[in-house]
């Protein structure tokens, strides 16, 4: 049996089976599996084409990527047309748009890539039309614009999660609290904070034992985690954590009661490419999305330079900027001097590891 067949065969087990506390720990052991297979697939074969599928890899730039994903015909080469310089081609057919398109968005000072891609459809995970492709290229980005088309209403979006899911993704989420190391003896060492509602030391053996792990010590942090939570620390190094930002488009074409409902659903925006609207909106919440910070560097004696600011990720210290500046300033360094909302007195004396906040100005003094 090929994965394929073996992927099959599991999801076809698992929608037989009734999901109840019987069945509980069977169910659990099903999705391990699965997992498993879906891992193997997505692993490039010796000498044979890339499972993963690099294909239209763009190279990165700027200080963000942002991927645009939905089905085809929703109007994403109409965004990209209207919120960058970048004109790709807009058509009523479907898959107008045959690889990637990358724009770029400028905004606060920073310089966003907005990567159009070809429509994908459900079955993409497993290879259908260019999903594979689509997909992988997803998993680089720093946000997942998932657009939608308002006139459709159904369950696009939750096909569409489910094709990202199944490769690995998992949207607007963080990691799960469990500790995991796999080690060379000693069994399983299975600890938790405080007893998991939903995980025990049996079910985590058996799956454990599945993927011929038979030493590892496993510390659940919060109560809360469930089996796909564990399988996915288990597979850590295939799994990607991205936010995503959900936009309907063409709210012209349906009723103002539509609108309203869809503009209610969480991580959402209501935009028409069409008569440009919400798309300021939308560009807004990209930027606070991708919580990215602005750092105003000072050399000494020099003004500041305000309407050129270094843009960093959140959850940068002083280190992060001065790697932005440049690869050996590290080496000399002696003190930051910081201005703004990280620190309680303007300027500030800071080490390496303090942190710096949106709109901080900071003055790097070497040796
Ligand atoms: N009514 C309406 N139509 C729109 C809007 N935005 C785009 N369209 C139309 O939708 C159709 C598809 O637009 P595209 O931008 O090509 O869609 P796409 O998602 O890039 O399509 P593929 O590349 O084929 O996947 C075109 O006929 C557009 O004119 C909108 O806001 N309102
Ligand atoms: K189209
Ligand atoms: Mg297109």
């Amino acid at each position: 049996m090929g994965i394929l067949e073996k992927i099959n065969s599991i999801q076809e087990e698992l929608n037989r089976t009734q999901k109840n506390k019987a069945t509980e720990y069977h169910i659990g052991l099903l999705k391990g599996k699965l997992a498993r297979y879906r891992a193997q697939l997505l692993e490039p074969t010796p000498g044979g084409s890339s499972g993963g599928g690099q294909g239209f890899e763009v190279q990165k730039s700027g200080d963000a990527r942002i991927a645009l994903i939905g089905f085809p015909s929703v109007g994403k080469s109409s965004l990209l047309s209207k919120i960058t310089k970048t004109k790709s081609e807009v058509a009523s057919y479907a898959f107008t748009t045959l690889t990637s398109v990358p724009g770029v968005l400028e905004y606060n000072g920073a310089e966003l890539q907005i990567l159009d891609l070809p429509g994908i459809i459900q079955g993409a995970s497993e290879g259908k039309g260019r999903g594979r492709q689509v997909i992988a290229t997803a998993k680089t980005s720093d946000l997942i614009l998932m657009i939608l088309d308002a006139t459709k209403g159904g369950d696009q979006r939750a096909i569409l999660e489910r094709e990202l899911e199944a490769v690995g993704i998992r949207l607007n989420k963080e990691p799960p609290n469990i500790y995991f190391k796999v080690k060379k003896a000693g069994g399983l060492k299975f600890n938790s904070t405080a007893p998991p509602k939903h995980l025990d030391e049996k079910i985590v053996g058996s799956i454990l034992r599945d993927y011929k792990i038979h030493n590892a010590e496993v510390l659940v942090r919060d109560e809360n985690c469930t089996v796909e939570d564990f399988i996915d620390v288990i597979n850590a190094s295939h799994r990607s954590y991205i936010k995503c930002l959900y936009a309907y488009n063409k709210i012209d074409s349906v009723s103002l009661e539509e609108v309203d409902r869809l503009a209610r659903q969480p991580y959402t925006v209501v935009i028409s490419c069409e008569l440009d609207l919400g798309l300021d909106d939308l560009v807004e919440r990209i930027w606070e999305d991708l919580s990215l910070l602005r750092i105003f560097t000072k050399r000494r004696g020099e003004q500041v330079k305000f309407d050129d600011p270094m843009v960093v990720r959140s959850n940068s210290s002083v280190e992060n900027v001065c790697d932005s500046i440049h690869r050996s300033i590290k080496d000399k360094f002696r003190y930051a001097l910081v201005w703004g909302a990280s620190v309680k007195y303007s300027p500030q004396k800071c080490g390496l590891s303090h942190m710096v906040a949106d709109e901080d100005v900071v003055s790097i003094v070497t040796k």
